[in-house]
């Protein structure tokens, strides 16, 4: 199974794709248009090729879709909005579910996207749907009002920490992979921070070189309770205070002031329900408070040169925002 996409999408689809890979037996890549275009990807008739766009409107989406179609190779879209102009290059297109999300950079669109998939990973599974793992996930979802009460309380107590504006790195593990690097591109995006993503070995094979007392660390912690992520948790307090340990660690314990003490998972897979929503509420009210989501005048000159959407993109998008307005009336 390939997922392409671009952005929060593919952070969505990594986020995911161990699961369907254990869901189905078969083995998943999640890899951008632009690989796709300089054949990064051995891809042929046989595979299962799924292309996605919460917009349907990035450009370089629809670049892939018309390479599949003239190499003869069959995909399905899947997308927040049927009618957008992703789906004149579609053999089949499918509305995921997120509803009207106006916001350019999405957030509600990855988790959908992930919930989505873990549907789908169900209903794909060689012994259909189980009862326990449908449990487990209807437990997790329901456990996203526990860390999102928990990640307010931490966001409250430390605002003053969390609003300097100094280089950030998010640190995970196989699907919170996907998350550190969704909560790297919402701090470029809403904050206007800089940020980077690694998997925690990857981040002490180098990068960590760079750090000093002006850097943050956002470390979003495996399943397994005897990981490195504890010993590294520690050890980075020798370079800087600016450390955030999202865990479920200490659960039963006193909590120690830098960390997001979130509920646990009964599998890893399903870990990114609970870490993605503490990072996006993180940048969405670090933005609120900081006034961030403005770009600068330069940007704005520069994004009018490069489109990354299809032309009518900005209507759309108002047109999504009337419908979300509604929605809220009702
Ligand atoms: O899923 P889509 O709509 O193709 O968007 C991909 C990416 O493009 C952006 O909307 C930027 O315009 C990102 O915020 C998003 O992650």
């Amino acid at each position: 199974m390939v997922l392409v996409a671009s952005g929060s999408s593919l952070n969505g689809a990594m986020m995911v794709a161990q699961y369907l890979m254990k869901a189905t037996g078969k083995n998943v890549i999640t890899i951008t248009p632009e690989s796709i275009l300089a054949g990064g990807a051995l891809i042929d008739e046989h595979s299962f090729v799924i292309v996605i766009s919460q917009s349907g409107a990035s450009t370089n989406i629809i670049a892939a879709l018309k390479y599949f179609q003239d190499e003869g190779i069959e995909t399905v879209s899947l997308t927040g909005n049927i009618e957008s102009p992703m789906r004149e290059y579609s053999d089949r297109i499918f509305d995921y579910g997120v509803g009207n999300e106006y916001v350019d950079f999405v957030t509600m669109g990855v988790q959908t996207l992930v919930e989505f998939f873990l549907m789908f990973g169900l209903a794909l599974g060689s012994d259909g749907i189980s009862e326990s793992t449908l449990k487990d996930l209807g437990n997790t979802i329901r456990d996203q009002d526990t860390v999102i009460n928990t990640a307010e309380a931490y966001i409250k107590k430390h605002k003053l920490q969390l609003a300097q504006q100094q280089p950030a790195f998010f640190v995970g593990n196989g699907p919170n992979y996907g998350v550190a690097k969704e909560g790297a591109l919402k701090f470029q995006e809403a904050l206007k921070r800089p940020a980077m993503y690694y998997e925690p070995e990857e981040f002490l094979h180098g990068p960590d070189m760079q750090l000093s007392p002006d850097y943050t660390v956002f470390l979003l912690d495996d399943l397994n309770t005897a990981s490195r992520f504890d010993e590294v948790f520690t050890a980075l307090h020798l370079i800087t205070p600016n450390i955030h340990f999202v865990t479920s660690r200490y659960f039963s314990e006193k909590v120690p002031n830098d960390v997001i003490n979130i509920p646990g998972a009964s599998s890893s897979e399903l870990v990114p329900l609970l870490t993605l929503p503490v990072i996006q509420l993180i940048s969405a009210e670090m933005a609120d408070i900081g006034q961030t989501w403005e770009t600068t005048p330069f940007f704005a000159e520069f994004d009018q040169k490069i489109a990354i959407k299809t032309q009518d993109y900005q209507k759309e998008l108002k047109s999504i925002q009337q419908e979300w307005e509604k929605d809220q009336q009702k």
